[in-house]
């Protein structure tokens, strides 16, 4: 058996961090903290912290092929410049919902940029319900829109033949799944894999590793899941010293170490006084399993 080690790489205090994504050519870990409209880029090798300032909530970050990157602002896609710090729009949703913001988002493997929408919440997972929808921004900037009705659009995620869709709407507190059309981007017949139990809370972001087994972060559970998508059996649990876990994505060498992300925003100050590193960027090795590499948005 590997010995697992999970340690707390950044403390910064983040009120909800989102979105961790290893970015290979720097070495390091992208991730956002939504409500504080910041993306940030810890460098892992010196330590340091990049990060830029956006005008709205920033839910999502992703790669960009040809360099900068991408990401979920307010309702927007867009297409963000690390250099200048400029975000630029590439296209809106819900324009009929003033309320709504964007949350999750990831990029499928032929390069378009999938992300839901949710209403802004009054305190964590609580808002008006069924305001979301899930969409996905095409290479072209063309966006295509799967369904409404969503309550918190979640964790998502691609199967490793690219047929596949994993999809988490945290209020449903189950993991779905949805063929996938990778030529056309289209989803359809639409299953639960997992149900959450009570004691793993709330289903929020999500990721895929080498054995096809995917990783869930539970909110307000403290710990990642490992599932078999298959069988719909929790092969794993890894519990954090931190209760408000938000997502999580493979990185560093080989994409053999794991980065998890978490919240302050909704902890009492008792709670902070007991998890001063809540808001941090955790760090977990020794999973003896490997994740595999992010996809570029292709426009
Ligand atoms: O990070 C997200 O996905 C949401 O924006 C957060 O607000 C929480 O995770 C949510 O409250 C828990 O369901
Ligand atoms: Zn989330």
């Amino acid at each position: 058996m590997s010995s697992i080690k999970i340690e707390c790489v950044l403390r910064e205090n983040c009120r909800c961090g989102e979105s961790p994504v290893w970015e290979e050519a720097s070495s390091s870990l992208l991730f956002v903290d939504i409500p504080a409209k910041k993306v940030c880029r810890w460098d892992s090798l010196s330590k340091r912290v990049q990060q830029v300032t956006l005008d709205a909530p920033v839910s999502s970050v992703a790669l960009r092929q040809g360099g900068g990157y991408v990401a979920t602002v307010g309702t927007k896609f867009c297409a963000l410049n690390w250099e200048d710090h400029s975000a630029v729009a590439l296209a809106s949703v819900d324009e009929d919902k003033r309320n709504n913001r964007f949350n999750d988002g990831k990029v499928d493997p032929a390069g378009r940029y999938f992300a839901g929408t949710m209403a802004e919440e009054t305190a964590p997972a609580v808002l008006e319900r069924h305001q979301g929808s899930l969409y996905s921004l095409f290479p072209d900037h063309h966006v295509e829109k799967y369904f409404d009705q969503v309550d918190i659009s979640n964790g998502l995620d691609w199967s490793l033949d690219h047929k596949i869709f994993y999809y988490i709407d945290s209020l449903s507190y189950s993991v779905d799944a949805f063929d996938y059309d990778l030529h056309t981007g289209k989803i359809s017949n639409r299953r639960s894999i997992y149900k959450l139990e009570k004691e793993e809370q709330i289903p929020d972001g999500m990721c895929i590793d080498v054995e096809g087994k995917l990783w869930v972060a539970c909110y307000n559970g403290g710990r990642v899941i490992r599932l078999d998508p298959e069988t719909g059996k929790r092969l794993q649990t890894v519990k954090l010293p931190v209760v408000k876990t938000t997502s999580c994505c493979f990185g560093g060498k080989d994409y053999s170490e794991m980065y998890v992300t978490c919240a302050r925003d909704g902890m009492d100050p008792e709670g902070l006084l007991q998890q001063p590193e809540a808001g941090g960027i955790f760090k977990i090795t020794g999973l003896g399993v490997k994740g595999i590499p992010p996809y570029p948005y292709v426009g």
